[in-house]
């Protein structure tokens, strides 16, 4: 079918399972914008209703004042220009929108089923706004029909908003035939790893297969009176005819994610990461004395750093160790091992101790490098949680205890080779989300160092 000019960077070629794959068609280097695409439609996390505008998904700020609709008071605008362009679509669903909701069928589903229900509805209202989307070939609807279904039905009807619906002319058999892509195809809208949003984005659905190690990422721009725009940007440079994947899960579901592949999306990965996994087999469970863990936590370090000492200046982020993982290792593969490490970091980068902190982020570190492809944003954020760590462990100190540690320049060298790691990875992921991100944090972390 006909697709929308694509950038002269990237062509679709079949694929051996997945229909089709995108390629990169020259060399595509890391950091790189491979295309840009708007959604067909959107829909706000409950919890995120009136507190971002219902059109460019800003968040309420000092700088971003929101105001009700005054038709329906469940949508929320950041001012009249971005009203003014959103009513062409919420003019299909403002009166009927507080019955639906109340609705009894609507009111018995489950939240994400509510959330997909909200999500057809909006597109049926999208569609009555503007014909284009469903009459021309190569249009935004027509990509999304083209996709394949999930592997399995709903099973339910989709409870939409009956009068919207009505309005746009789709039928129960067109509505059915969304409703049944929506599984494997929609995509979360997030913020800094935060998830507000879902949308439908039926080019990107198109184009980018899975990888759990994959060489492209997808973000989300925000921009006053303009709906969001996913980036998909090259995490690592690319070569001419090498397939751009990106991830469908978070890769770091080591144990399920093959389970969730198969039920939600109707395929196996054969990644490079998902075969060893395969090799594996059954991963071996977590030690359950403590000395054990603090053996394996030492061999984890060791295989990912060997050349790190006590200090971190010479600390580099090594990528495709994975392939090589020795048998004792395996069971830091376990889920389970990961949210060890994640919780016990969070718990102590917070509320201290930091030494701790400091050692057991280390060891999370060594995970991620592990299990992620390289510059995953997961990476970055995390280096700048060391940075900002190490960075408390020098403030909160008592003023003896900071002295010494400055003078030994230990704390401020941890703070400077983290927050350099961490920008070289988040600056290949670029700026994204609300203001105020990780890449302000690094530059704000910087300047009251050199103040130091
Ligand atoms: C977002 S669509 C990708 C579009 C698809 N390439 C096409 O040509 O329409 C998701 C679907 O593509 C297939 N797919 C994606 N990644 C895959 C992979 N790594 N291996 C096999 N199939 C894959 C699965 O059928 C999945 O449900």
């Amino acid at each position: 079918m006909e697709l929308l000019p694509l950038p002269t960077s990237i062509r679709l070629e079949p694929h051996p399972i997945a229909r089709d794959q995108t390629v990169a068609a020259c060399h595509i280097s890391s950091g790189s914008i491979v295309i840009s695409l708007p959604p067909l439609t959107t829909v706000l996390l409950p919890s995120e209703k009136g507190c971002r505008c219902d059109y460019c998904f800003r968040r309420d700020s000092p700088d971003v004042h929101l105001r009700r609709c005054t038709g329906c008071a469940s949508y929320w605008y950041c001012g009249a220009q971005c009203q003014d362009m959103h009513w062409a679509v919420h003019k299909n669903l403002c009166k009927a929108f507080n019955r639906y909701c109340a609705s009894p069928d609507f009111v018995k589903l489950a939240e994400h089923e509510k959330l997909d229900a909200l999500l057809l509805t909006h597109l049926a209202a999208q569609i009555t706004s503007n014909s284009s989307p469903r009459s021309t070939p190569a249009s935004s609807l027509s990509t999304f029909l083209n996709l394949r279904p999930g592997p399995f039905s709903k099973g339910s009807r989709p409870v939409v908003c009956s009068m919207t619906v009505k309005r746009s002319g789709l039928s129960s058999d067109e509505l059915e035939a969304v409703y049944s892509r929506f599984g494997n195809n929609n995509f979360a809208i997030h913020s800094h790893l935060t998830t507000y949003a879902h949308g439908v984005f039926p080019l990107a659905s198109r184009l980018f297969n899975h990888s759990c190690l994959p060489n492209a990422a997808a973000k989300f721009v925000l921009s006053p009176s303009e709906p969001i725009h996913m980036e998909i940007v090259a995490i690592r440079d690319i070569s001419p005819g090498e397939e751009i994947c990106i991830t469908y899960l978070d890769p770091a579901l080591l144990q399920s994610r093959q389970q969730i592949f198969e039920l939600t999306y109707g395929f196996t990965c054969l990644c490079p990461s998902c075969a060893l996994l395969n090799r594996i087999g059954l991963i071996p469970p977590l030690p359950e004395s403590d000395s054990e863990l603090a053996s394996l936590e030492r061999a984890l370090r060791t295989f990912v750093f060997p050349f790190h000492e006590s200090g971190v200046s010479d600390l580099r982020l090594p990528t495709g160790l994975l392939q090589n993982i020795p048998s004792e290792l395996f069971p830091a593969l376990c889920e389970s091992y990961l949210t060890r490490l994640s919780e016990a970091f969070s718990k102590a980068s917070h509320d201290g101790p930091f030494d701790i902190a400091l050692d057991v982020g280390l060891t999370l570190l060594a995970l991620y490098c592990l299990i992620y492809p390289p510059n995953y944003p997961q990476i970055g954020t995390h280096l700048l949680e060391m940075a900002k760590t190490a960075w408390n462990a020098i403030i909160l100190a008592d003023d003896d205890q900071r002295k010494a540690a400055v003078t030994e320049n230990d704390l401020s060298e941890q703070v400077r080779t983290y927050l350099r790691l961490s920008r070289d990875v988040l600056d290949i992921f670029g700026q994204e989300g609300d203001p105020g991100g990780p890449l302000e944090e690094i530059r704000v972390l910087y300047s009251l160092l050199d103040g130091m």
